[in-house]
């Protein structure tokens, strides 16, 4: 497949889309979510006249700071090269498994951020135990399966894991945390949102014992947030 053949508004899609992930990356070291190049987003790109799904992703262990538009590839969902100079990231088969199998993911996150990763490792669930859980993850952070890295191992953990559950994050035990959204930048702000969470909930533990909220509350809050909270 060719991108020059797509419908043109899917060919501005593309480039809107490259533009966007491109800009998204440079929020992982802004928040402290990354080392070196550990981490990645991917954003799908929705078919148009017929054409199929696509999904853009960071190339494989490039610089934040060096990423450009031009840099970031287009694969489709069997997360084979479509498009780009540069080989795709290690976890494109993951995201792309992700895409093609929840029709509402339209991004992807996968960073290492420490206290994320530090749950992962331990391979114990976040507890719900703080209002902000409650809005962004309507609950307690799930654990993932263990999966070996280059295949769509990982996306089955994703997909298996997070199905019918609120939570737009899992932690893929002894690897780390990957989020997802109805936009890259959605995807994005759930693994900000995760990393201050599993910090504070690390913090309250050395303290005591965090006291969890009850799941009327949790259901409130999660229902409020999603569909009240910012501007609509
Ligand atoms: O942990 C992994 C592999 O799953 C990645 O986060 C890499 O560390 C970054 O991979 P690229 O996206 O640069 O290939």
């Amino acid at each position: 497949m060719s991108v020059a053949a797509l419908p043109e508004a899917m060919r501005a899609a593309i480039d809107a889309a490259r533009v966007d992930v491109a800009a998204l990356h440079a929020e992982l070291p802004r928040w402290g979510l990354v080392a070196w190049t550990a981490g990645n987003v991917s954003a799908r790109v929705r078919g148009v006249d017929g054409a199929d799904d696509l999904l853009v992703i960071k190339p494989s262990g490039i610089s934040y700071d060096d990423l450009s538009p031009a840099d970031v590839v287009v694969c489709d969902l069997d997360g084979e090269l479509v498009d780009g100079a540069l080989a795709p990231s290690s976890d494109t088969a993951a995201h792309a498994y992700v895409y093609r199998h929840m029709p509402h993911v339209g991004g992807v996150v996968h960073t290492h951020s420490t206290y994320a990763t530090a749950w992962a490792a331990r391979g114990e669930p976040i507890p719900c135990v703080l209002t902000m859980m409650a809005d962004e993850f309507g609950g307690p952070v799930p654990v993932g399966p263990f999966a070996v890295i280059g295949d769509d191992s990982i996306g089955r953990g994703i997909v298996e894991t997070l199905e019918g559950s609120p939570s737009p994050a899992v932690l893929m035990q002894s690897h780390g945390p990957f989020t997802i959204g109805g936009s890259a930048r959605a995807a994005v702000k759930a693994a900000v949102l995760l990393e201050e969470v599993a910090r504070t909930v690390h913090v309250a533990r050395e303290l005591g014992d965090p006291i969890p909220i009850d799941q009327g509350a949790i259901a409130s809050l999660h229902a409020r947030y999603q569909h009240v909270y910012g501007q609509r």
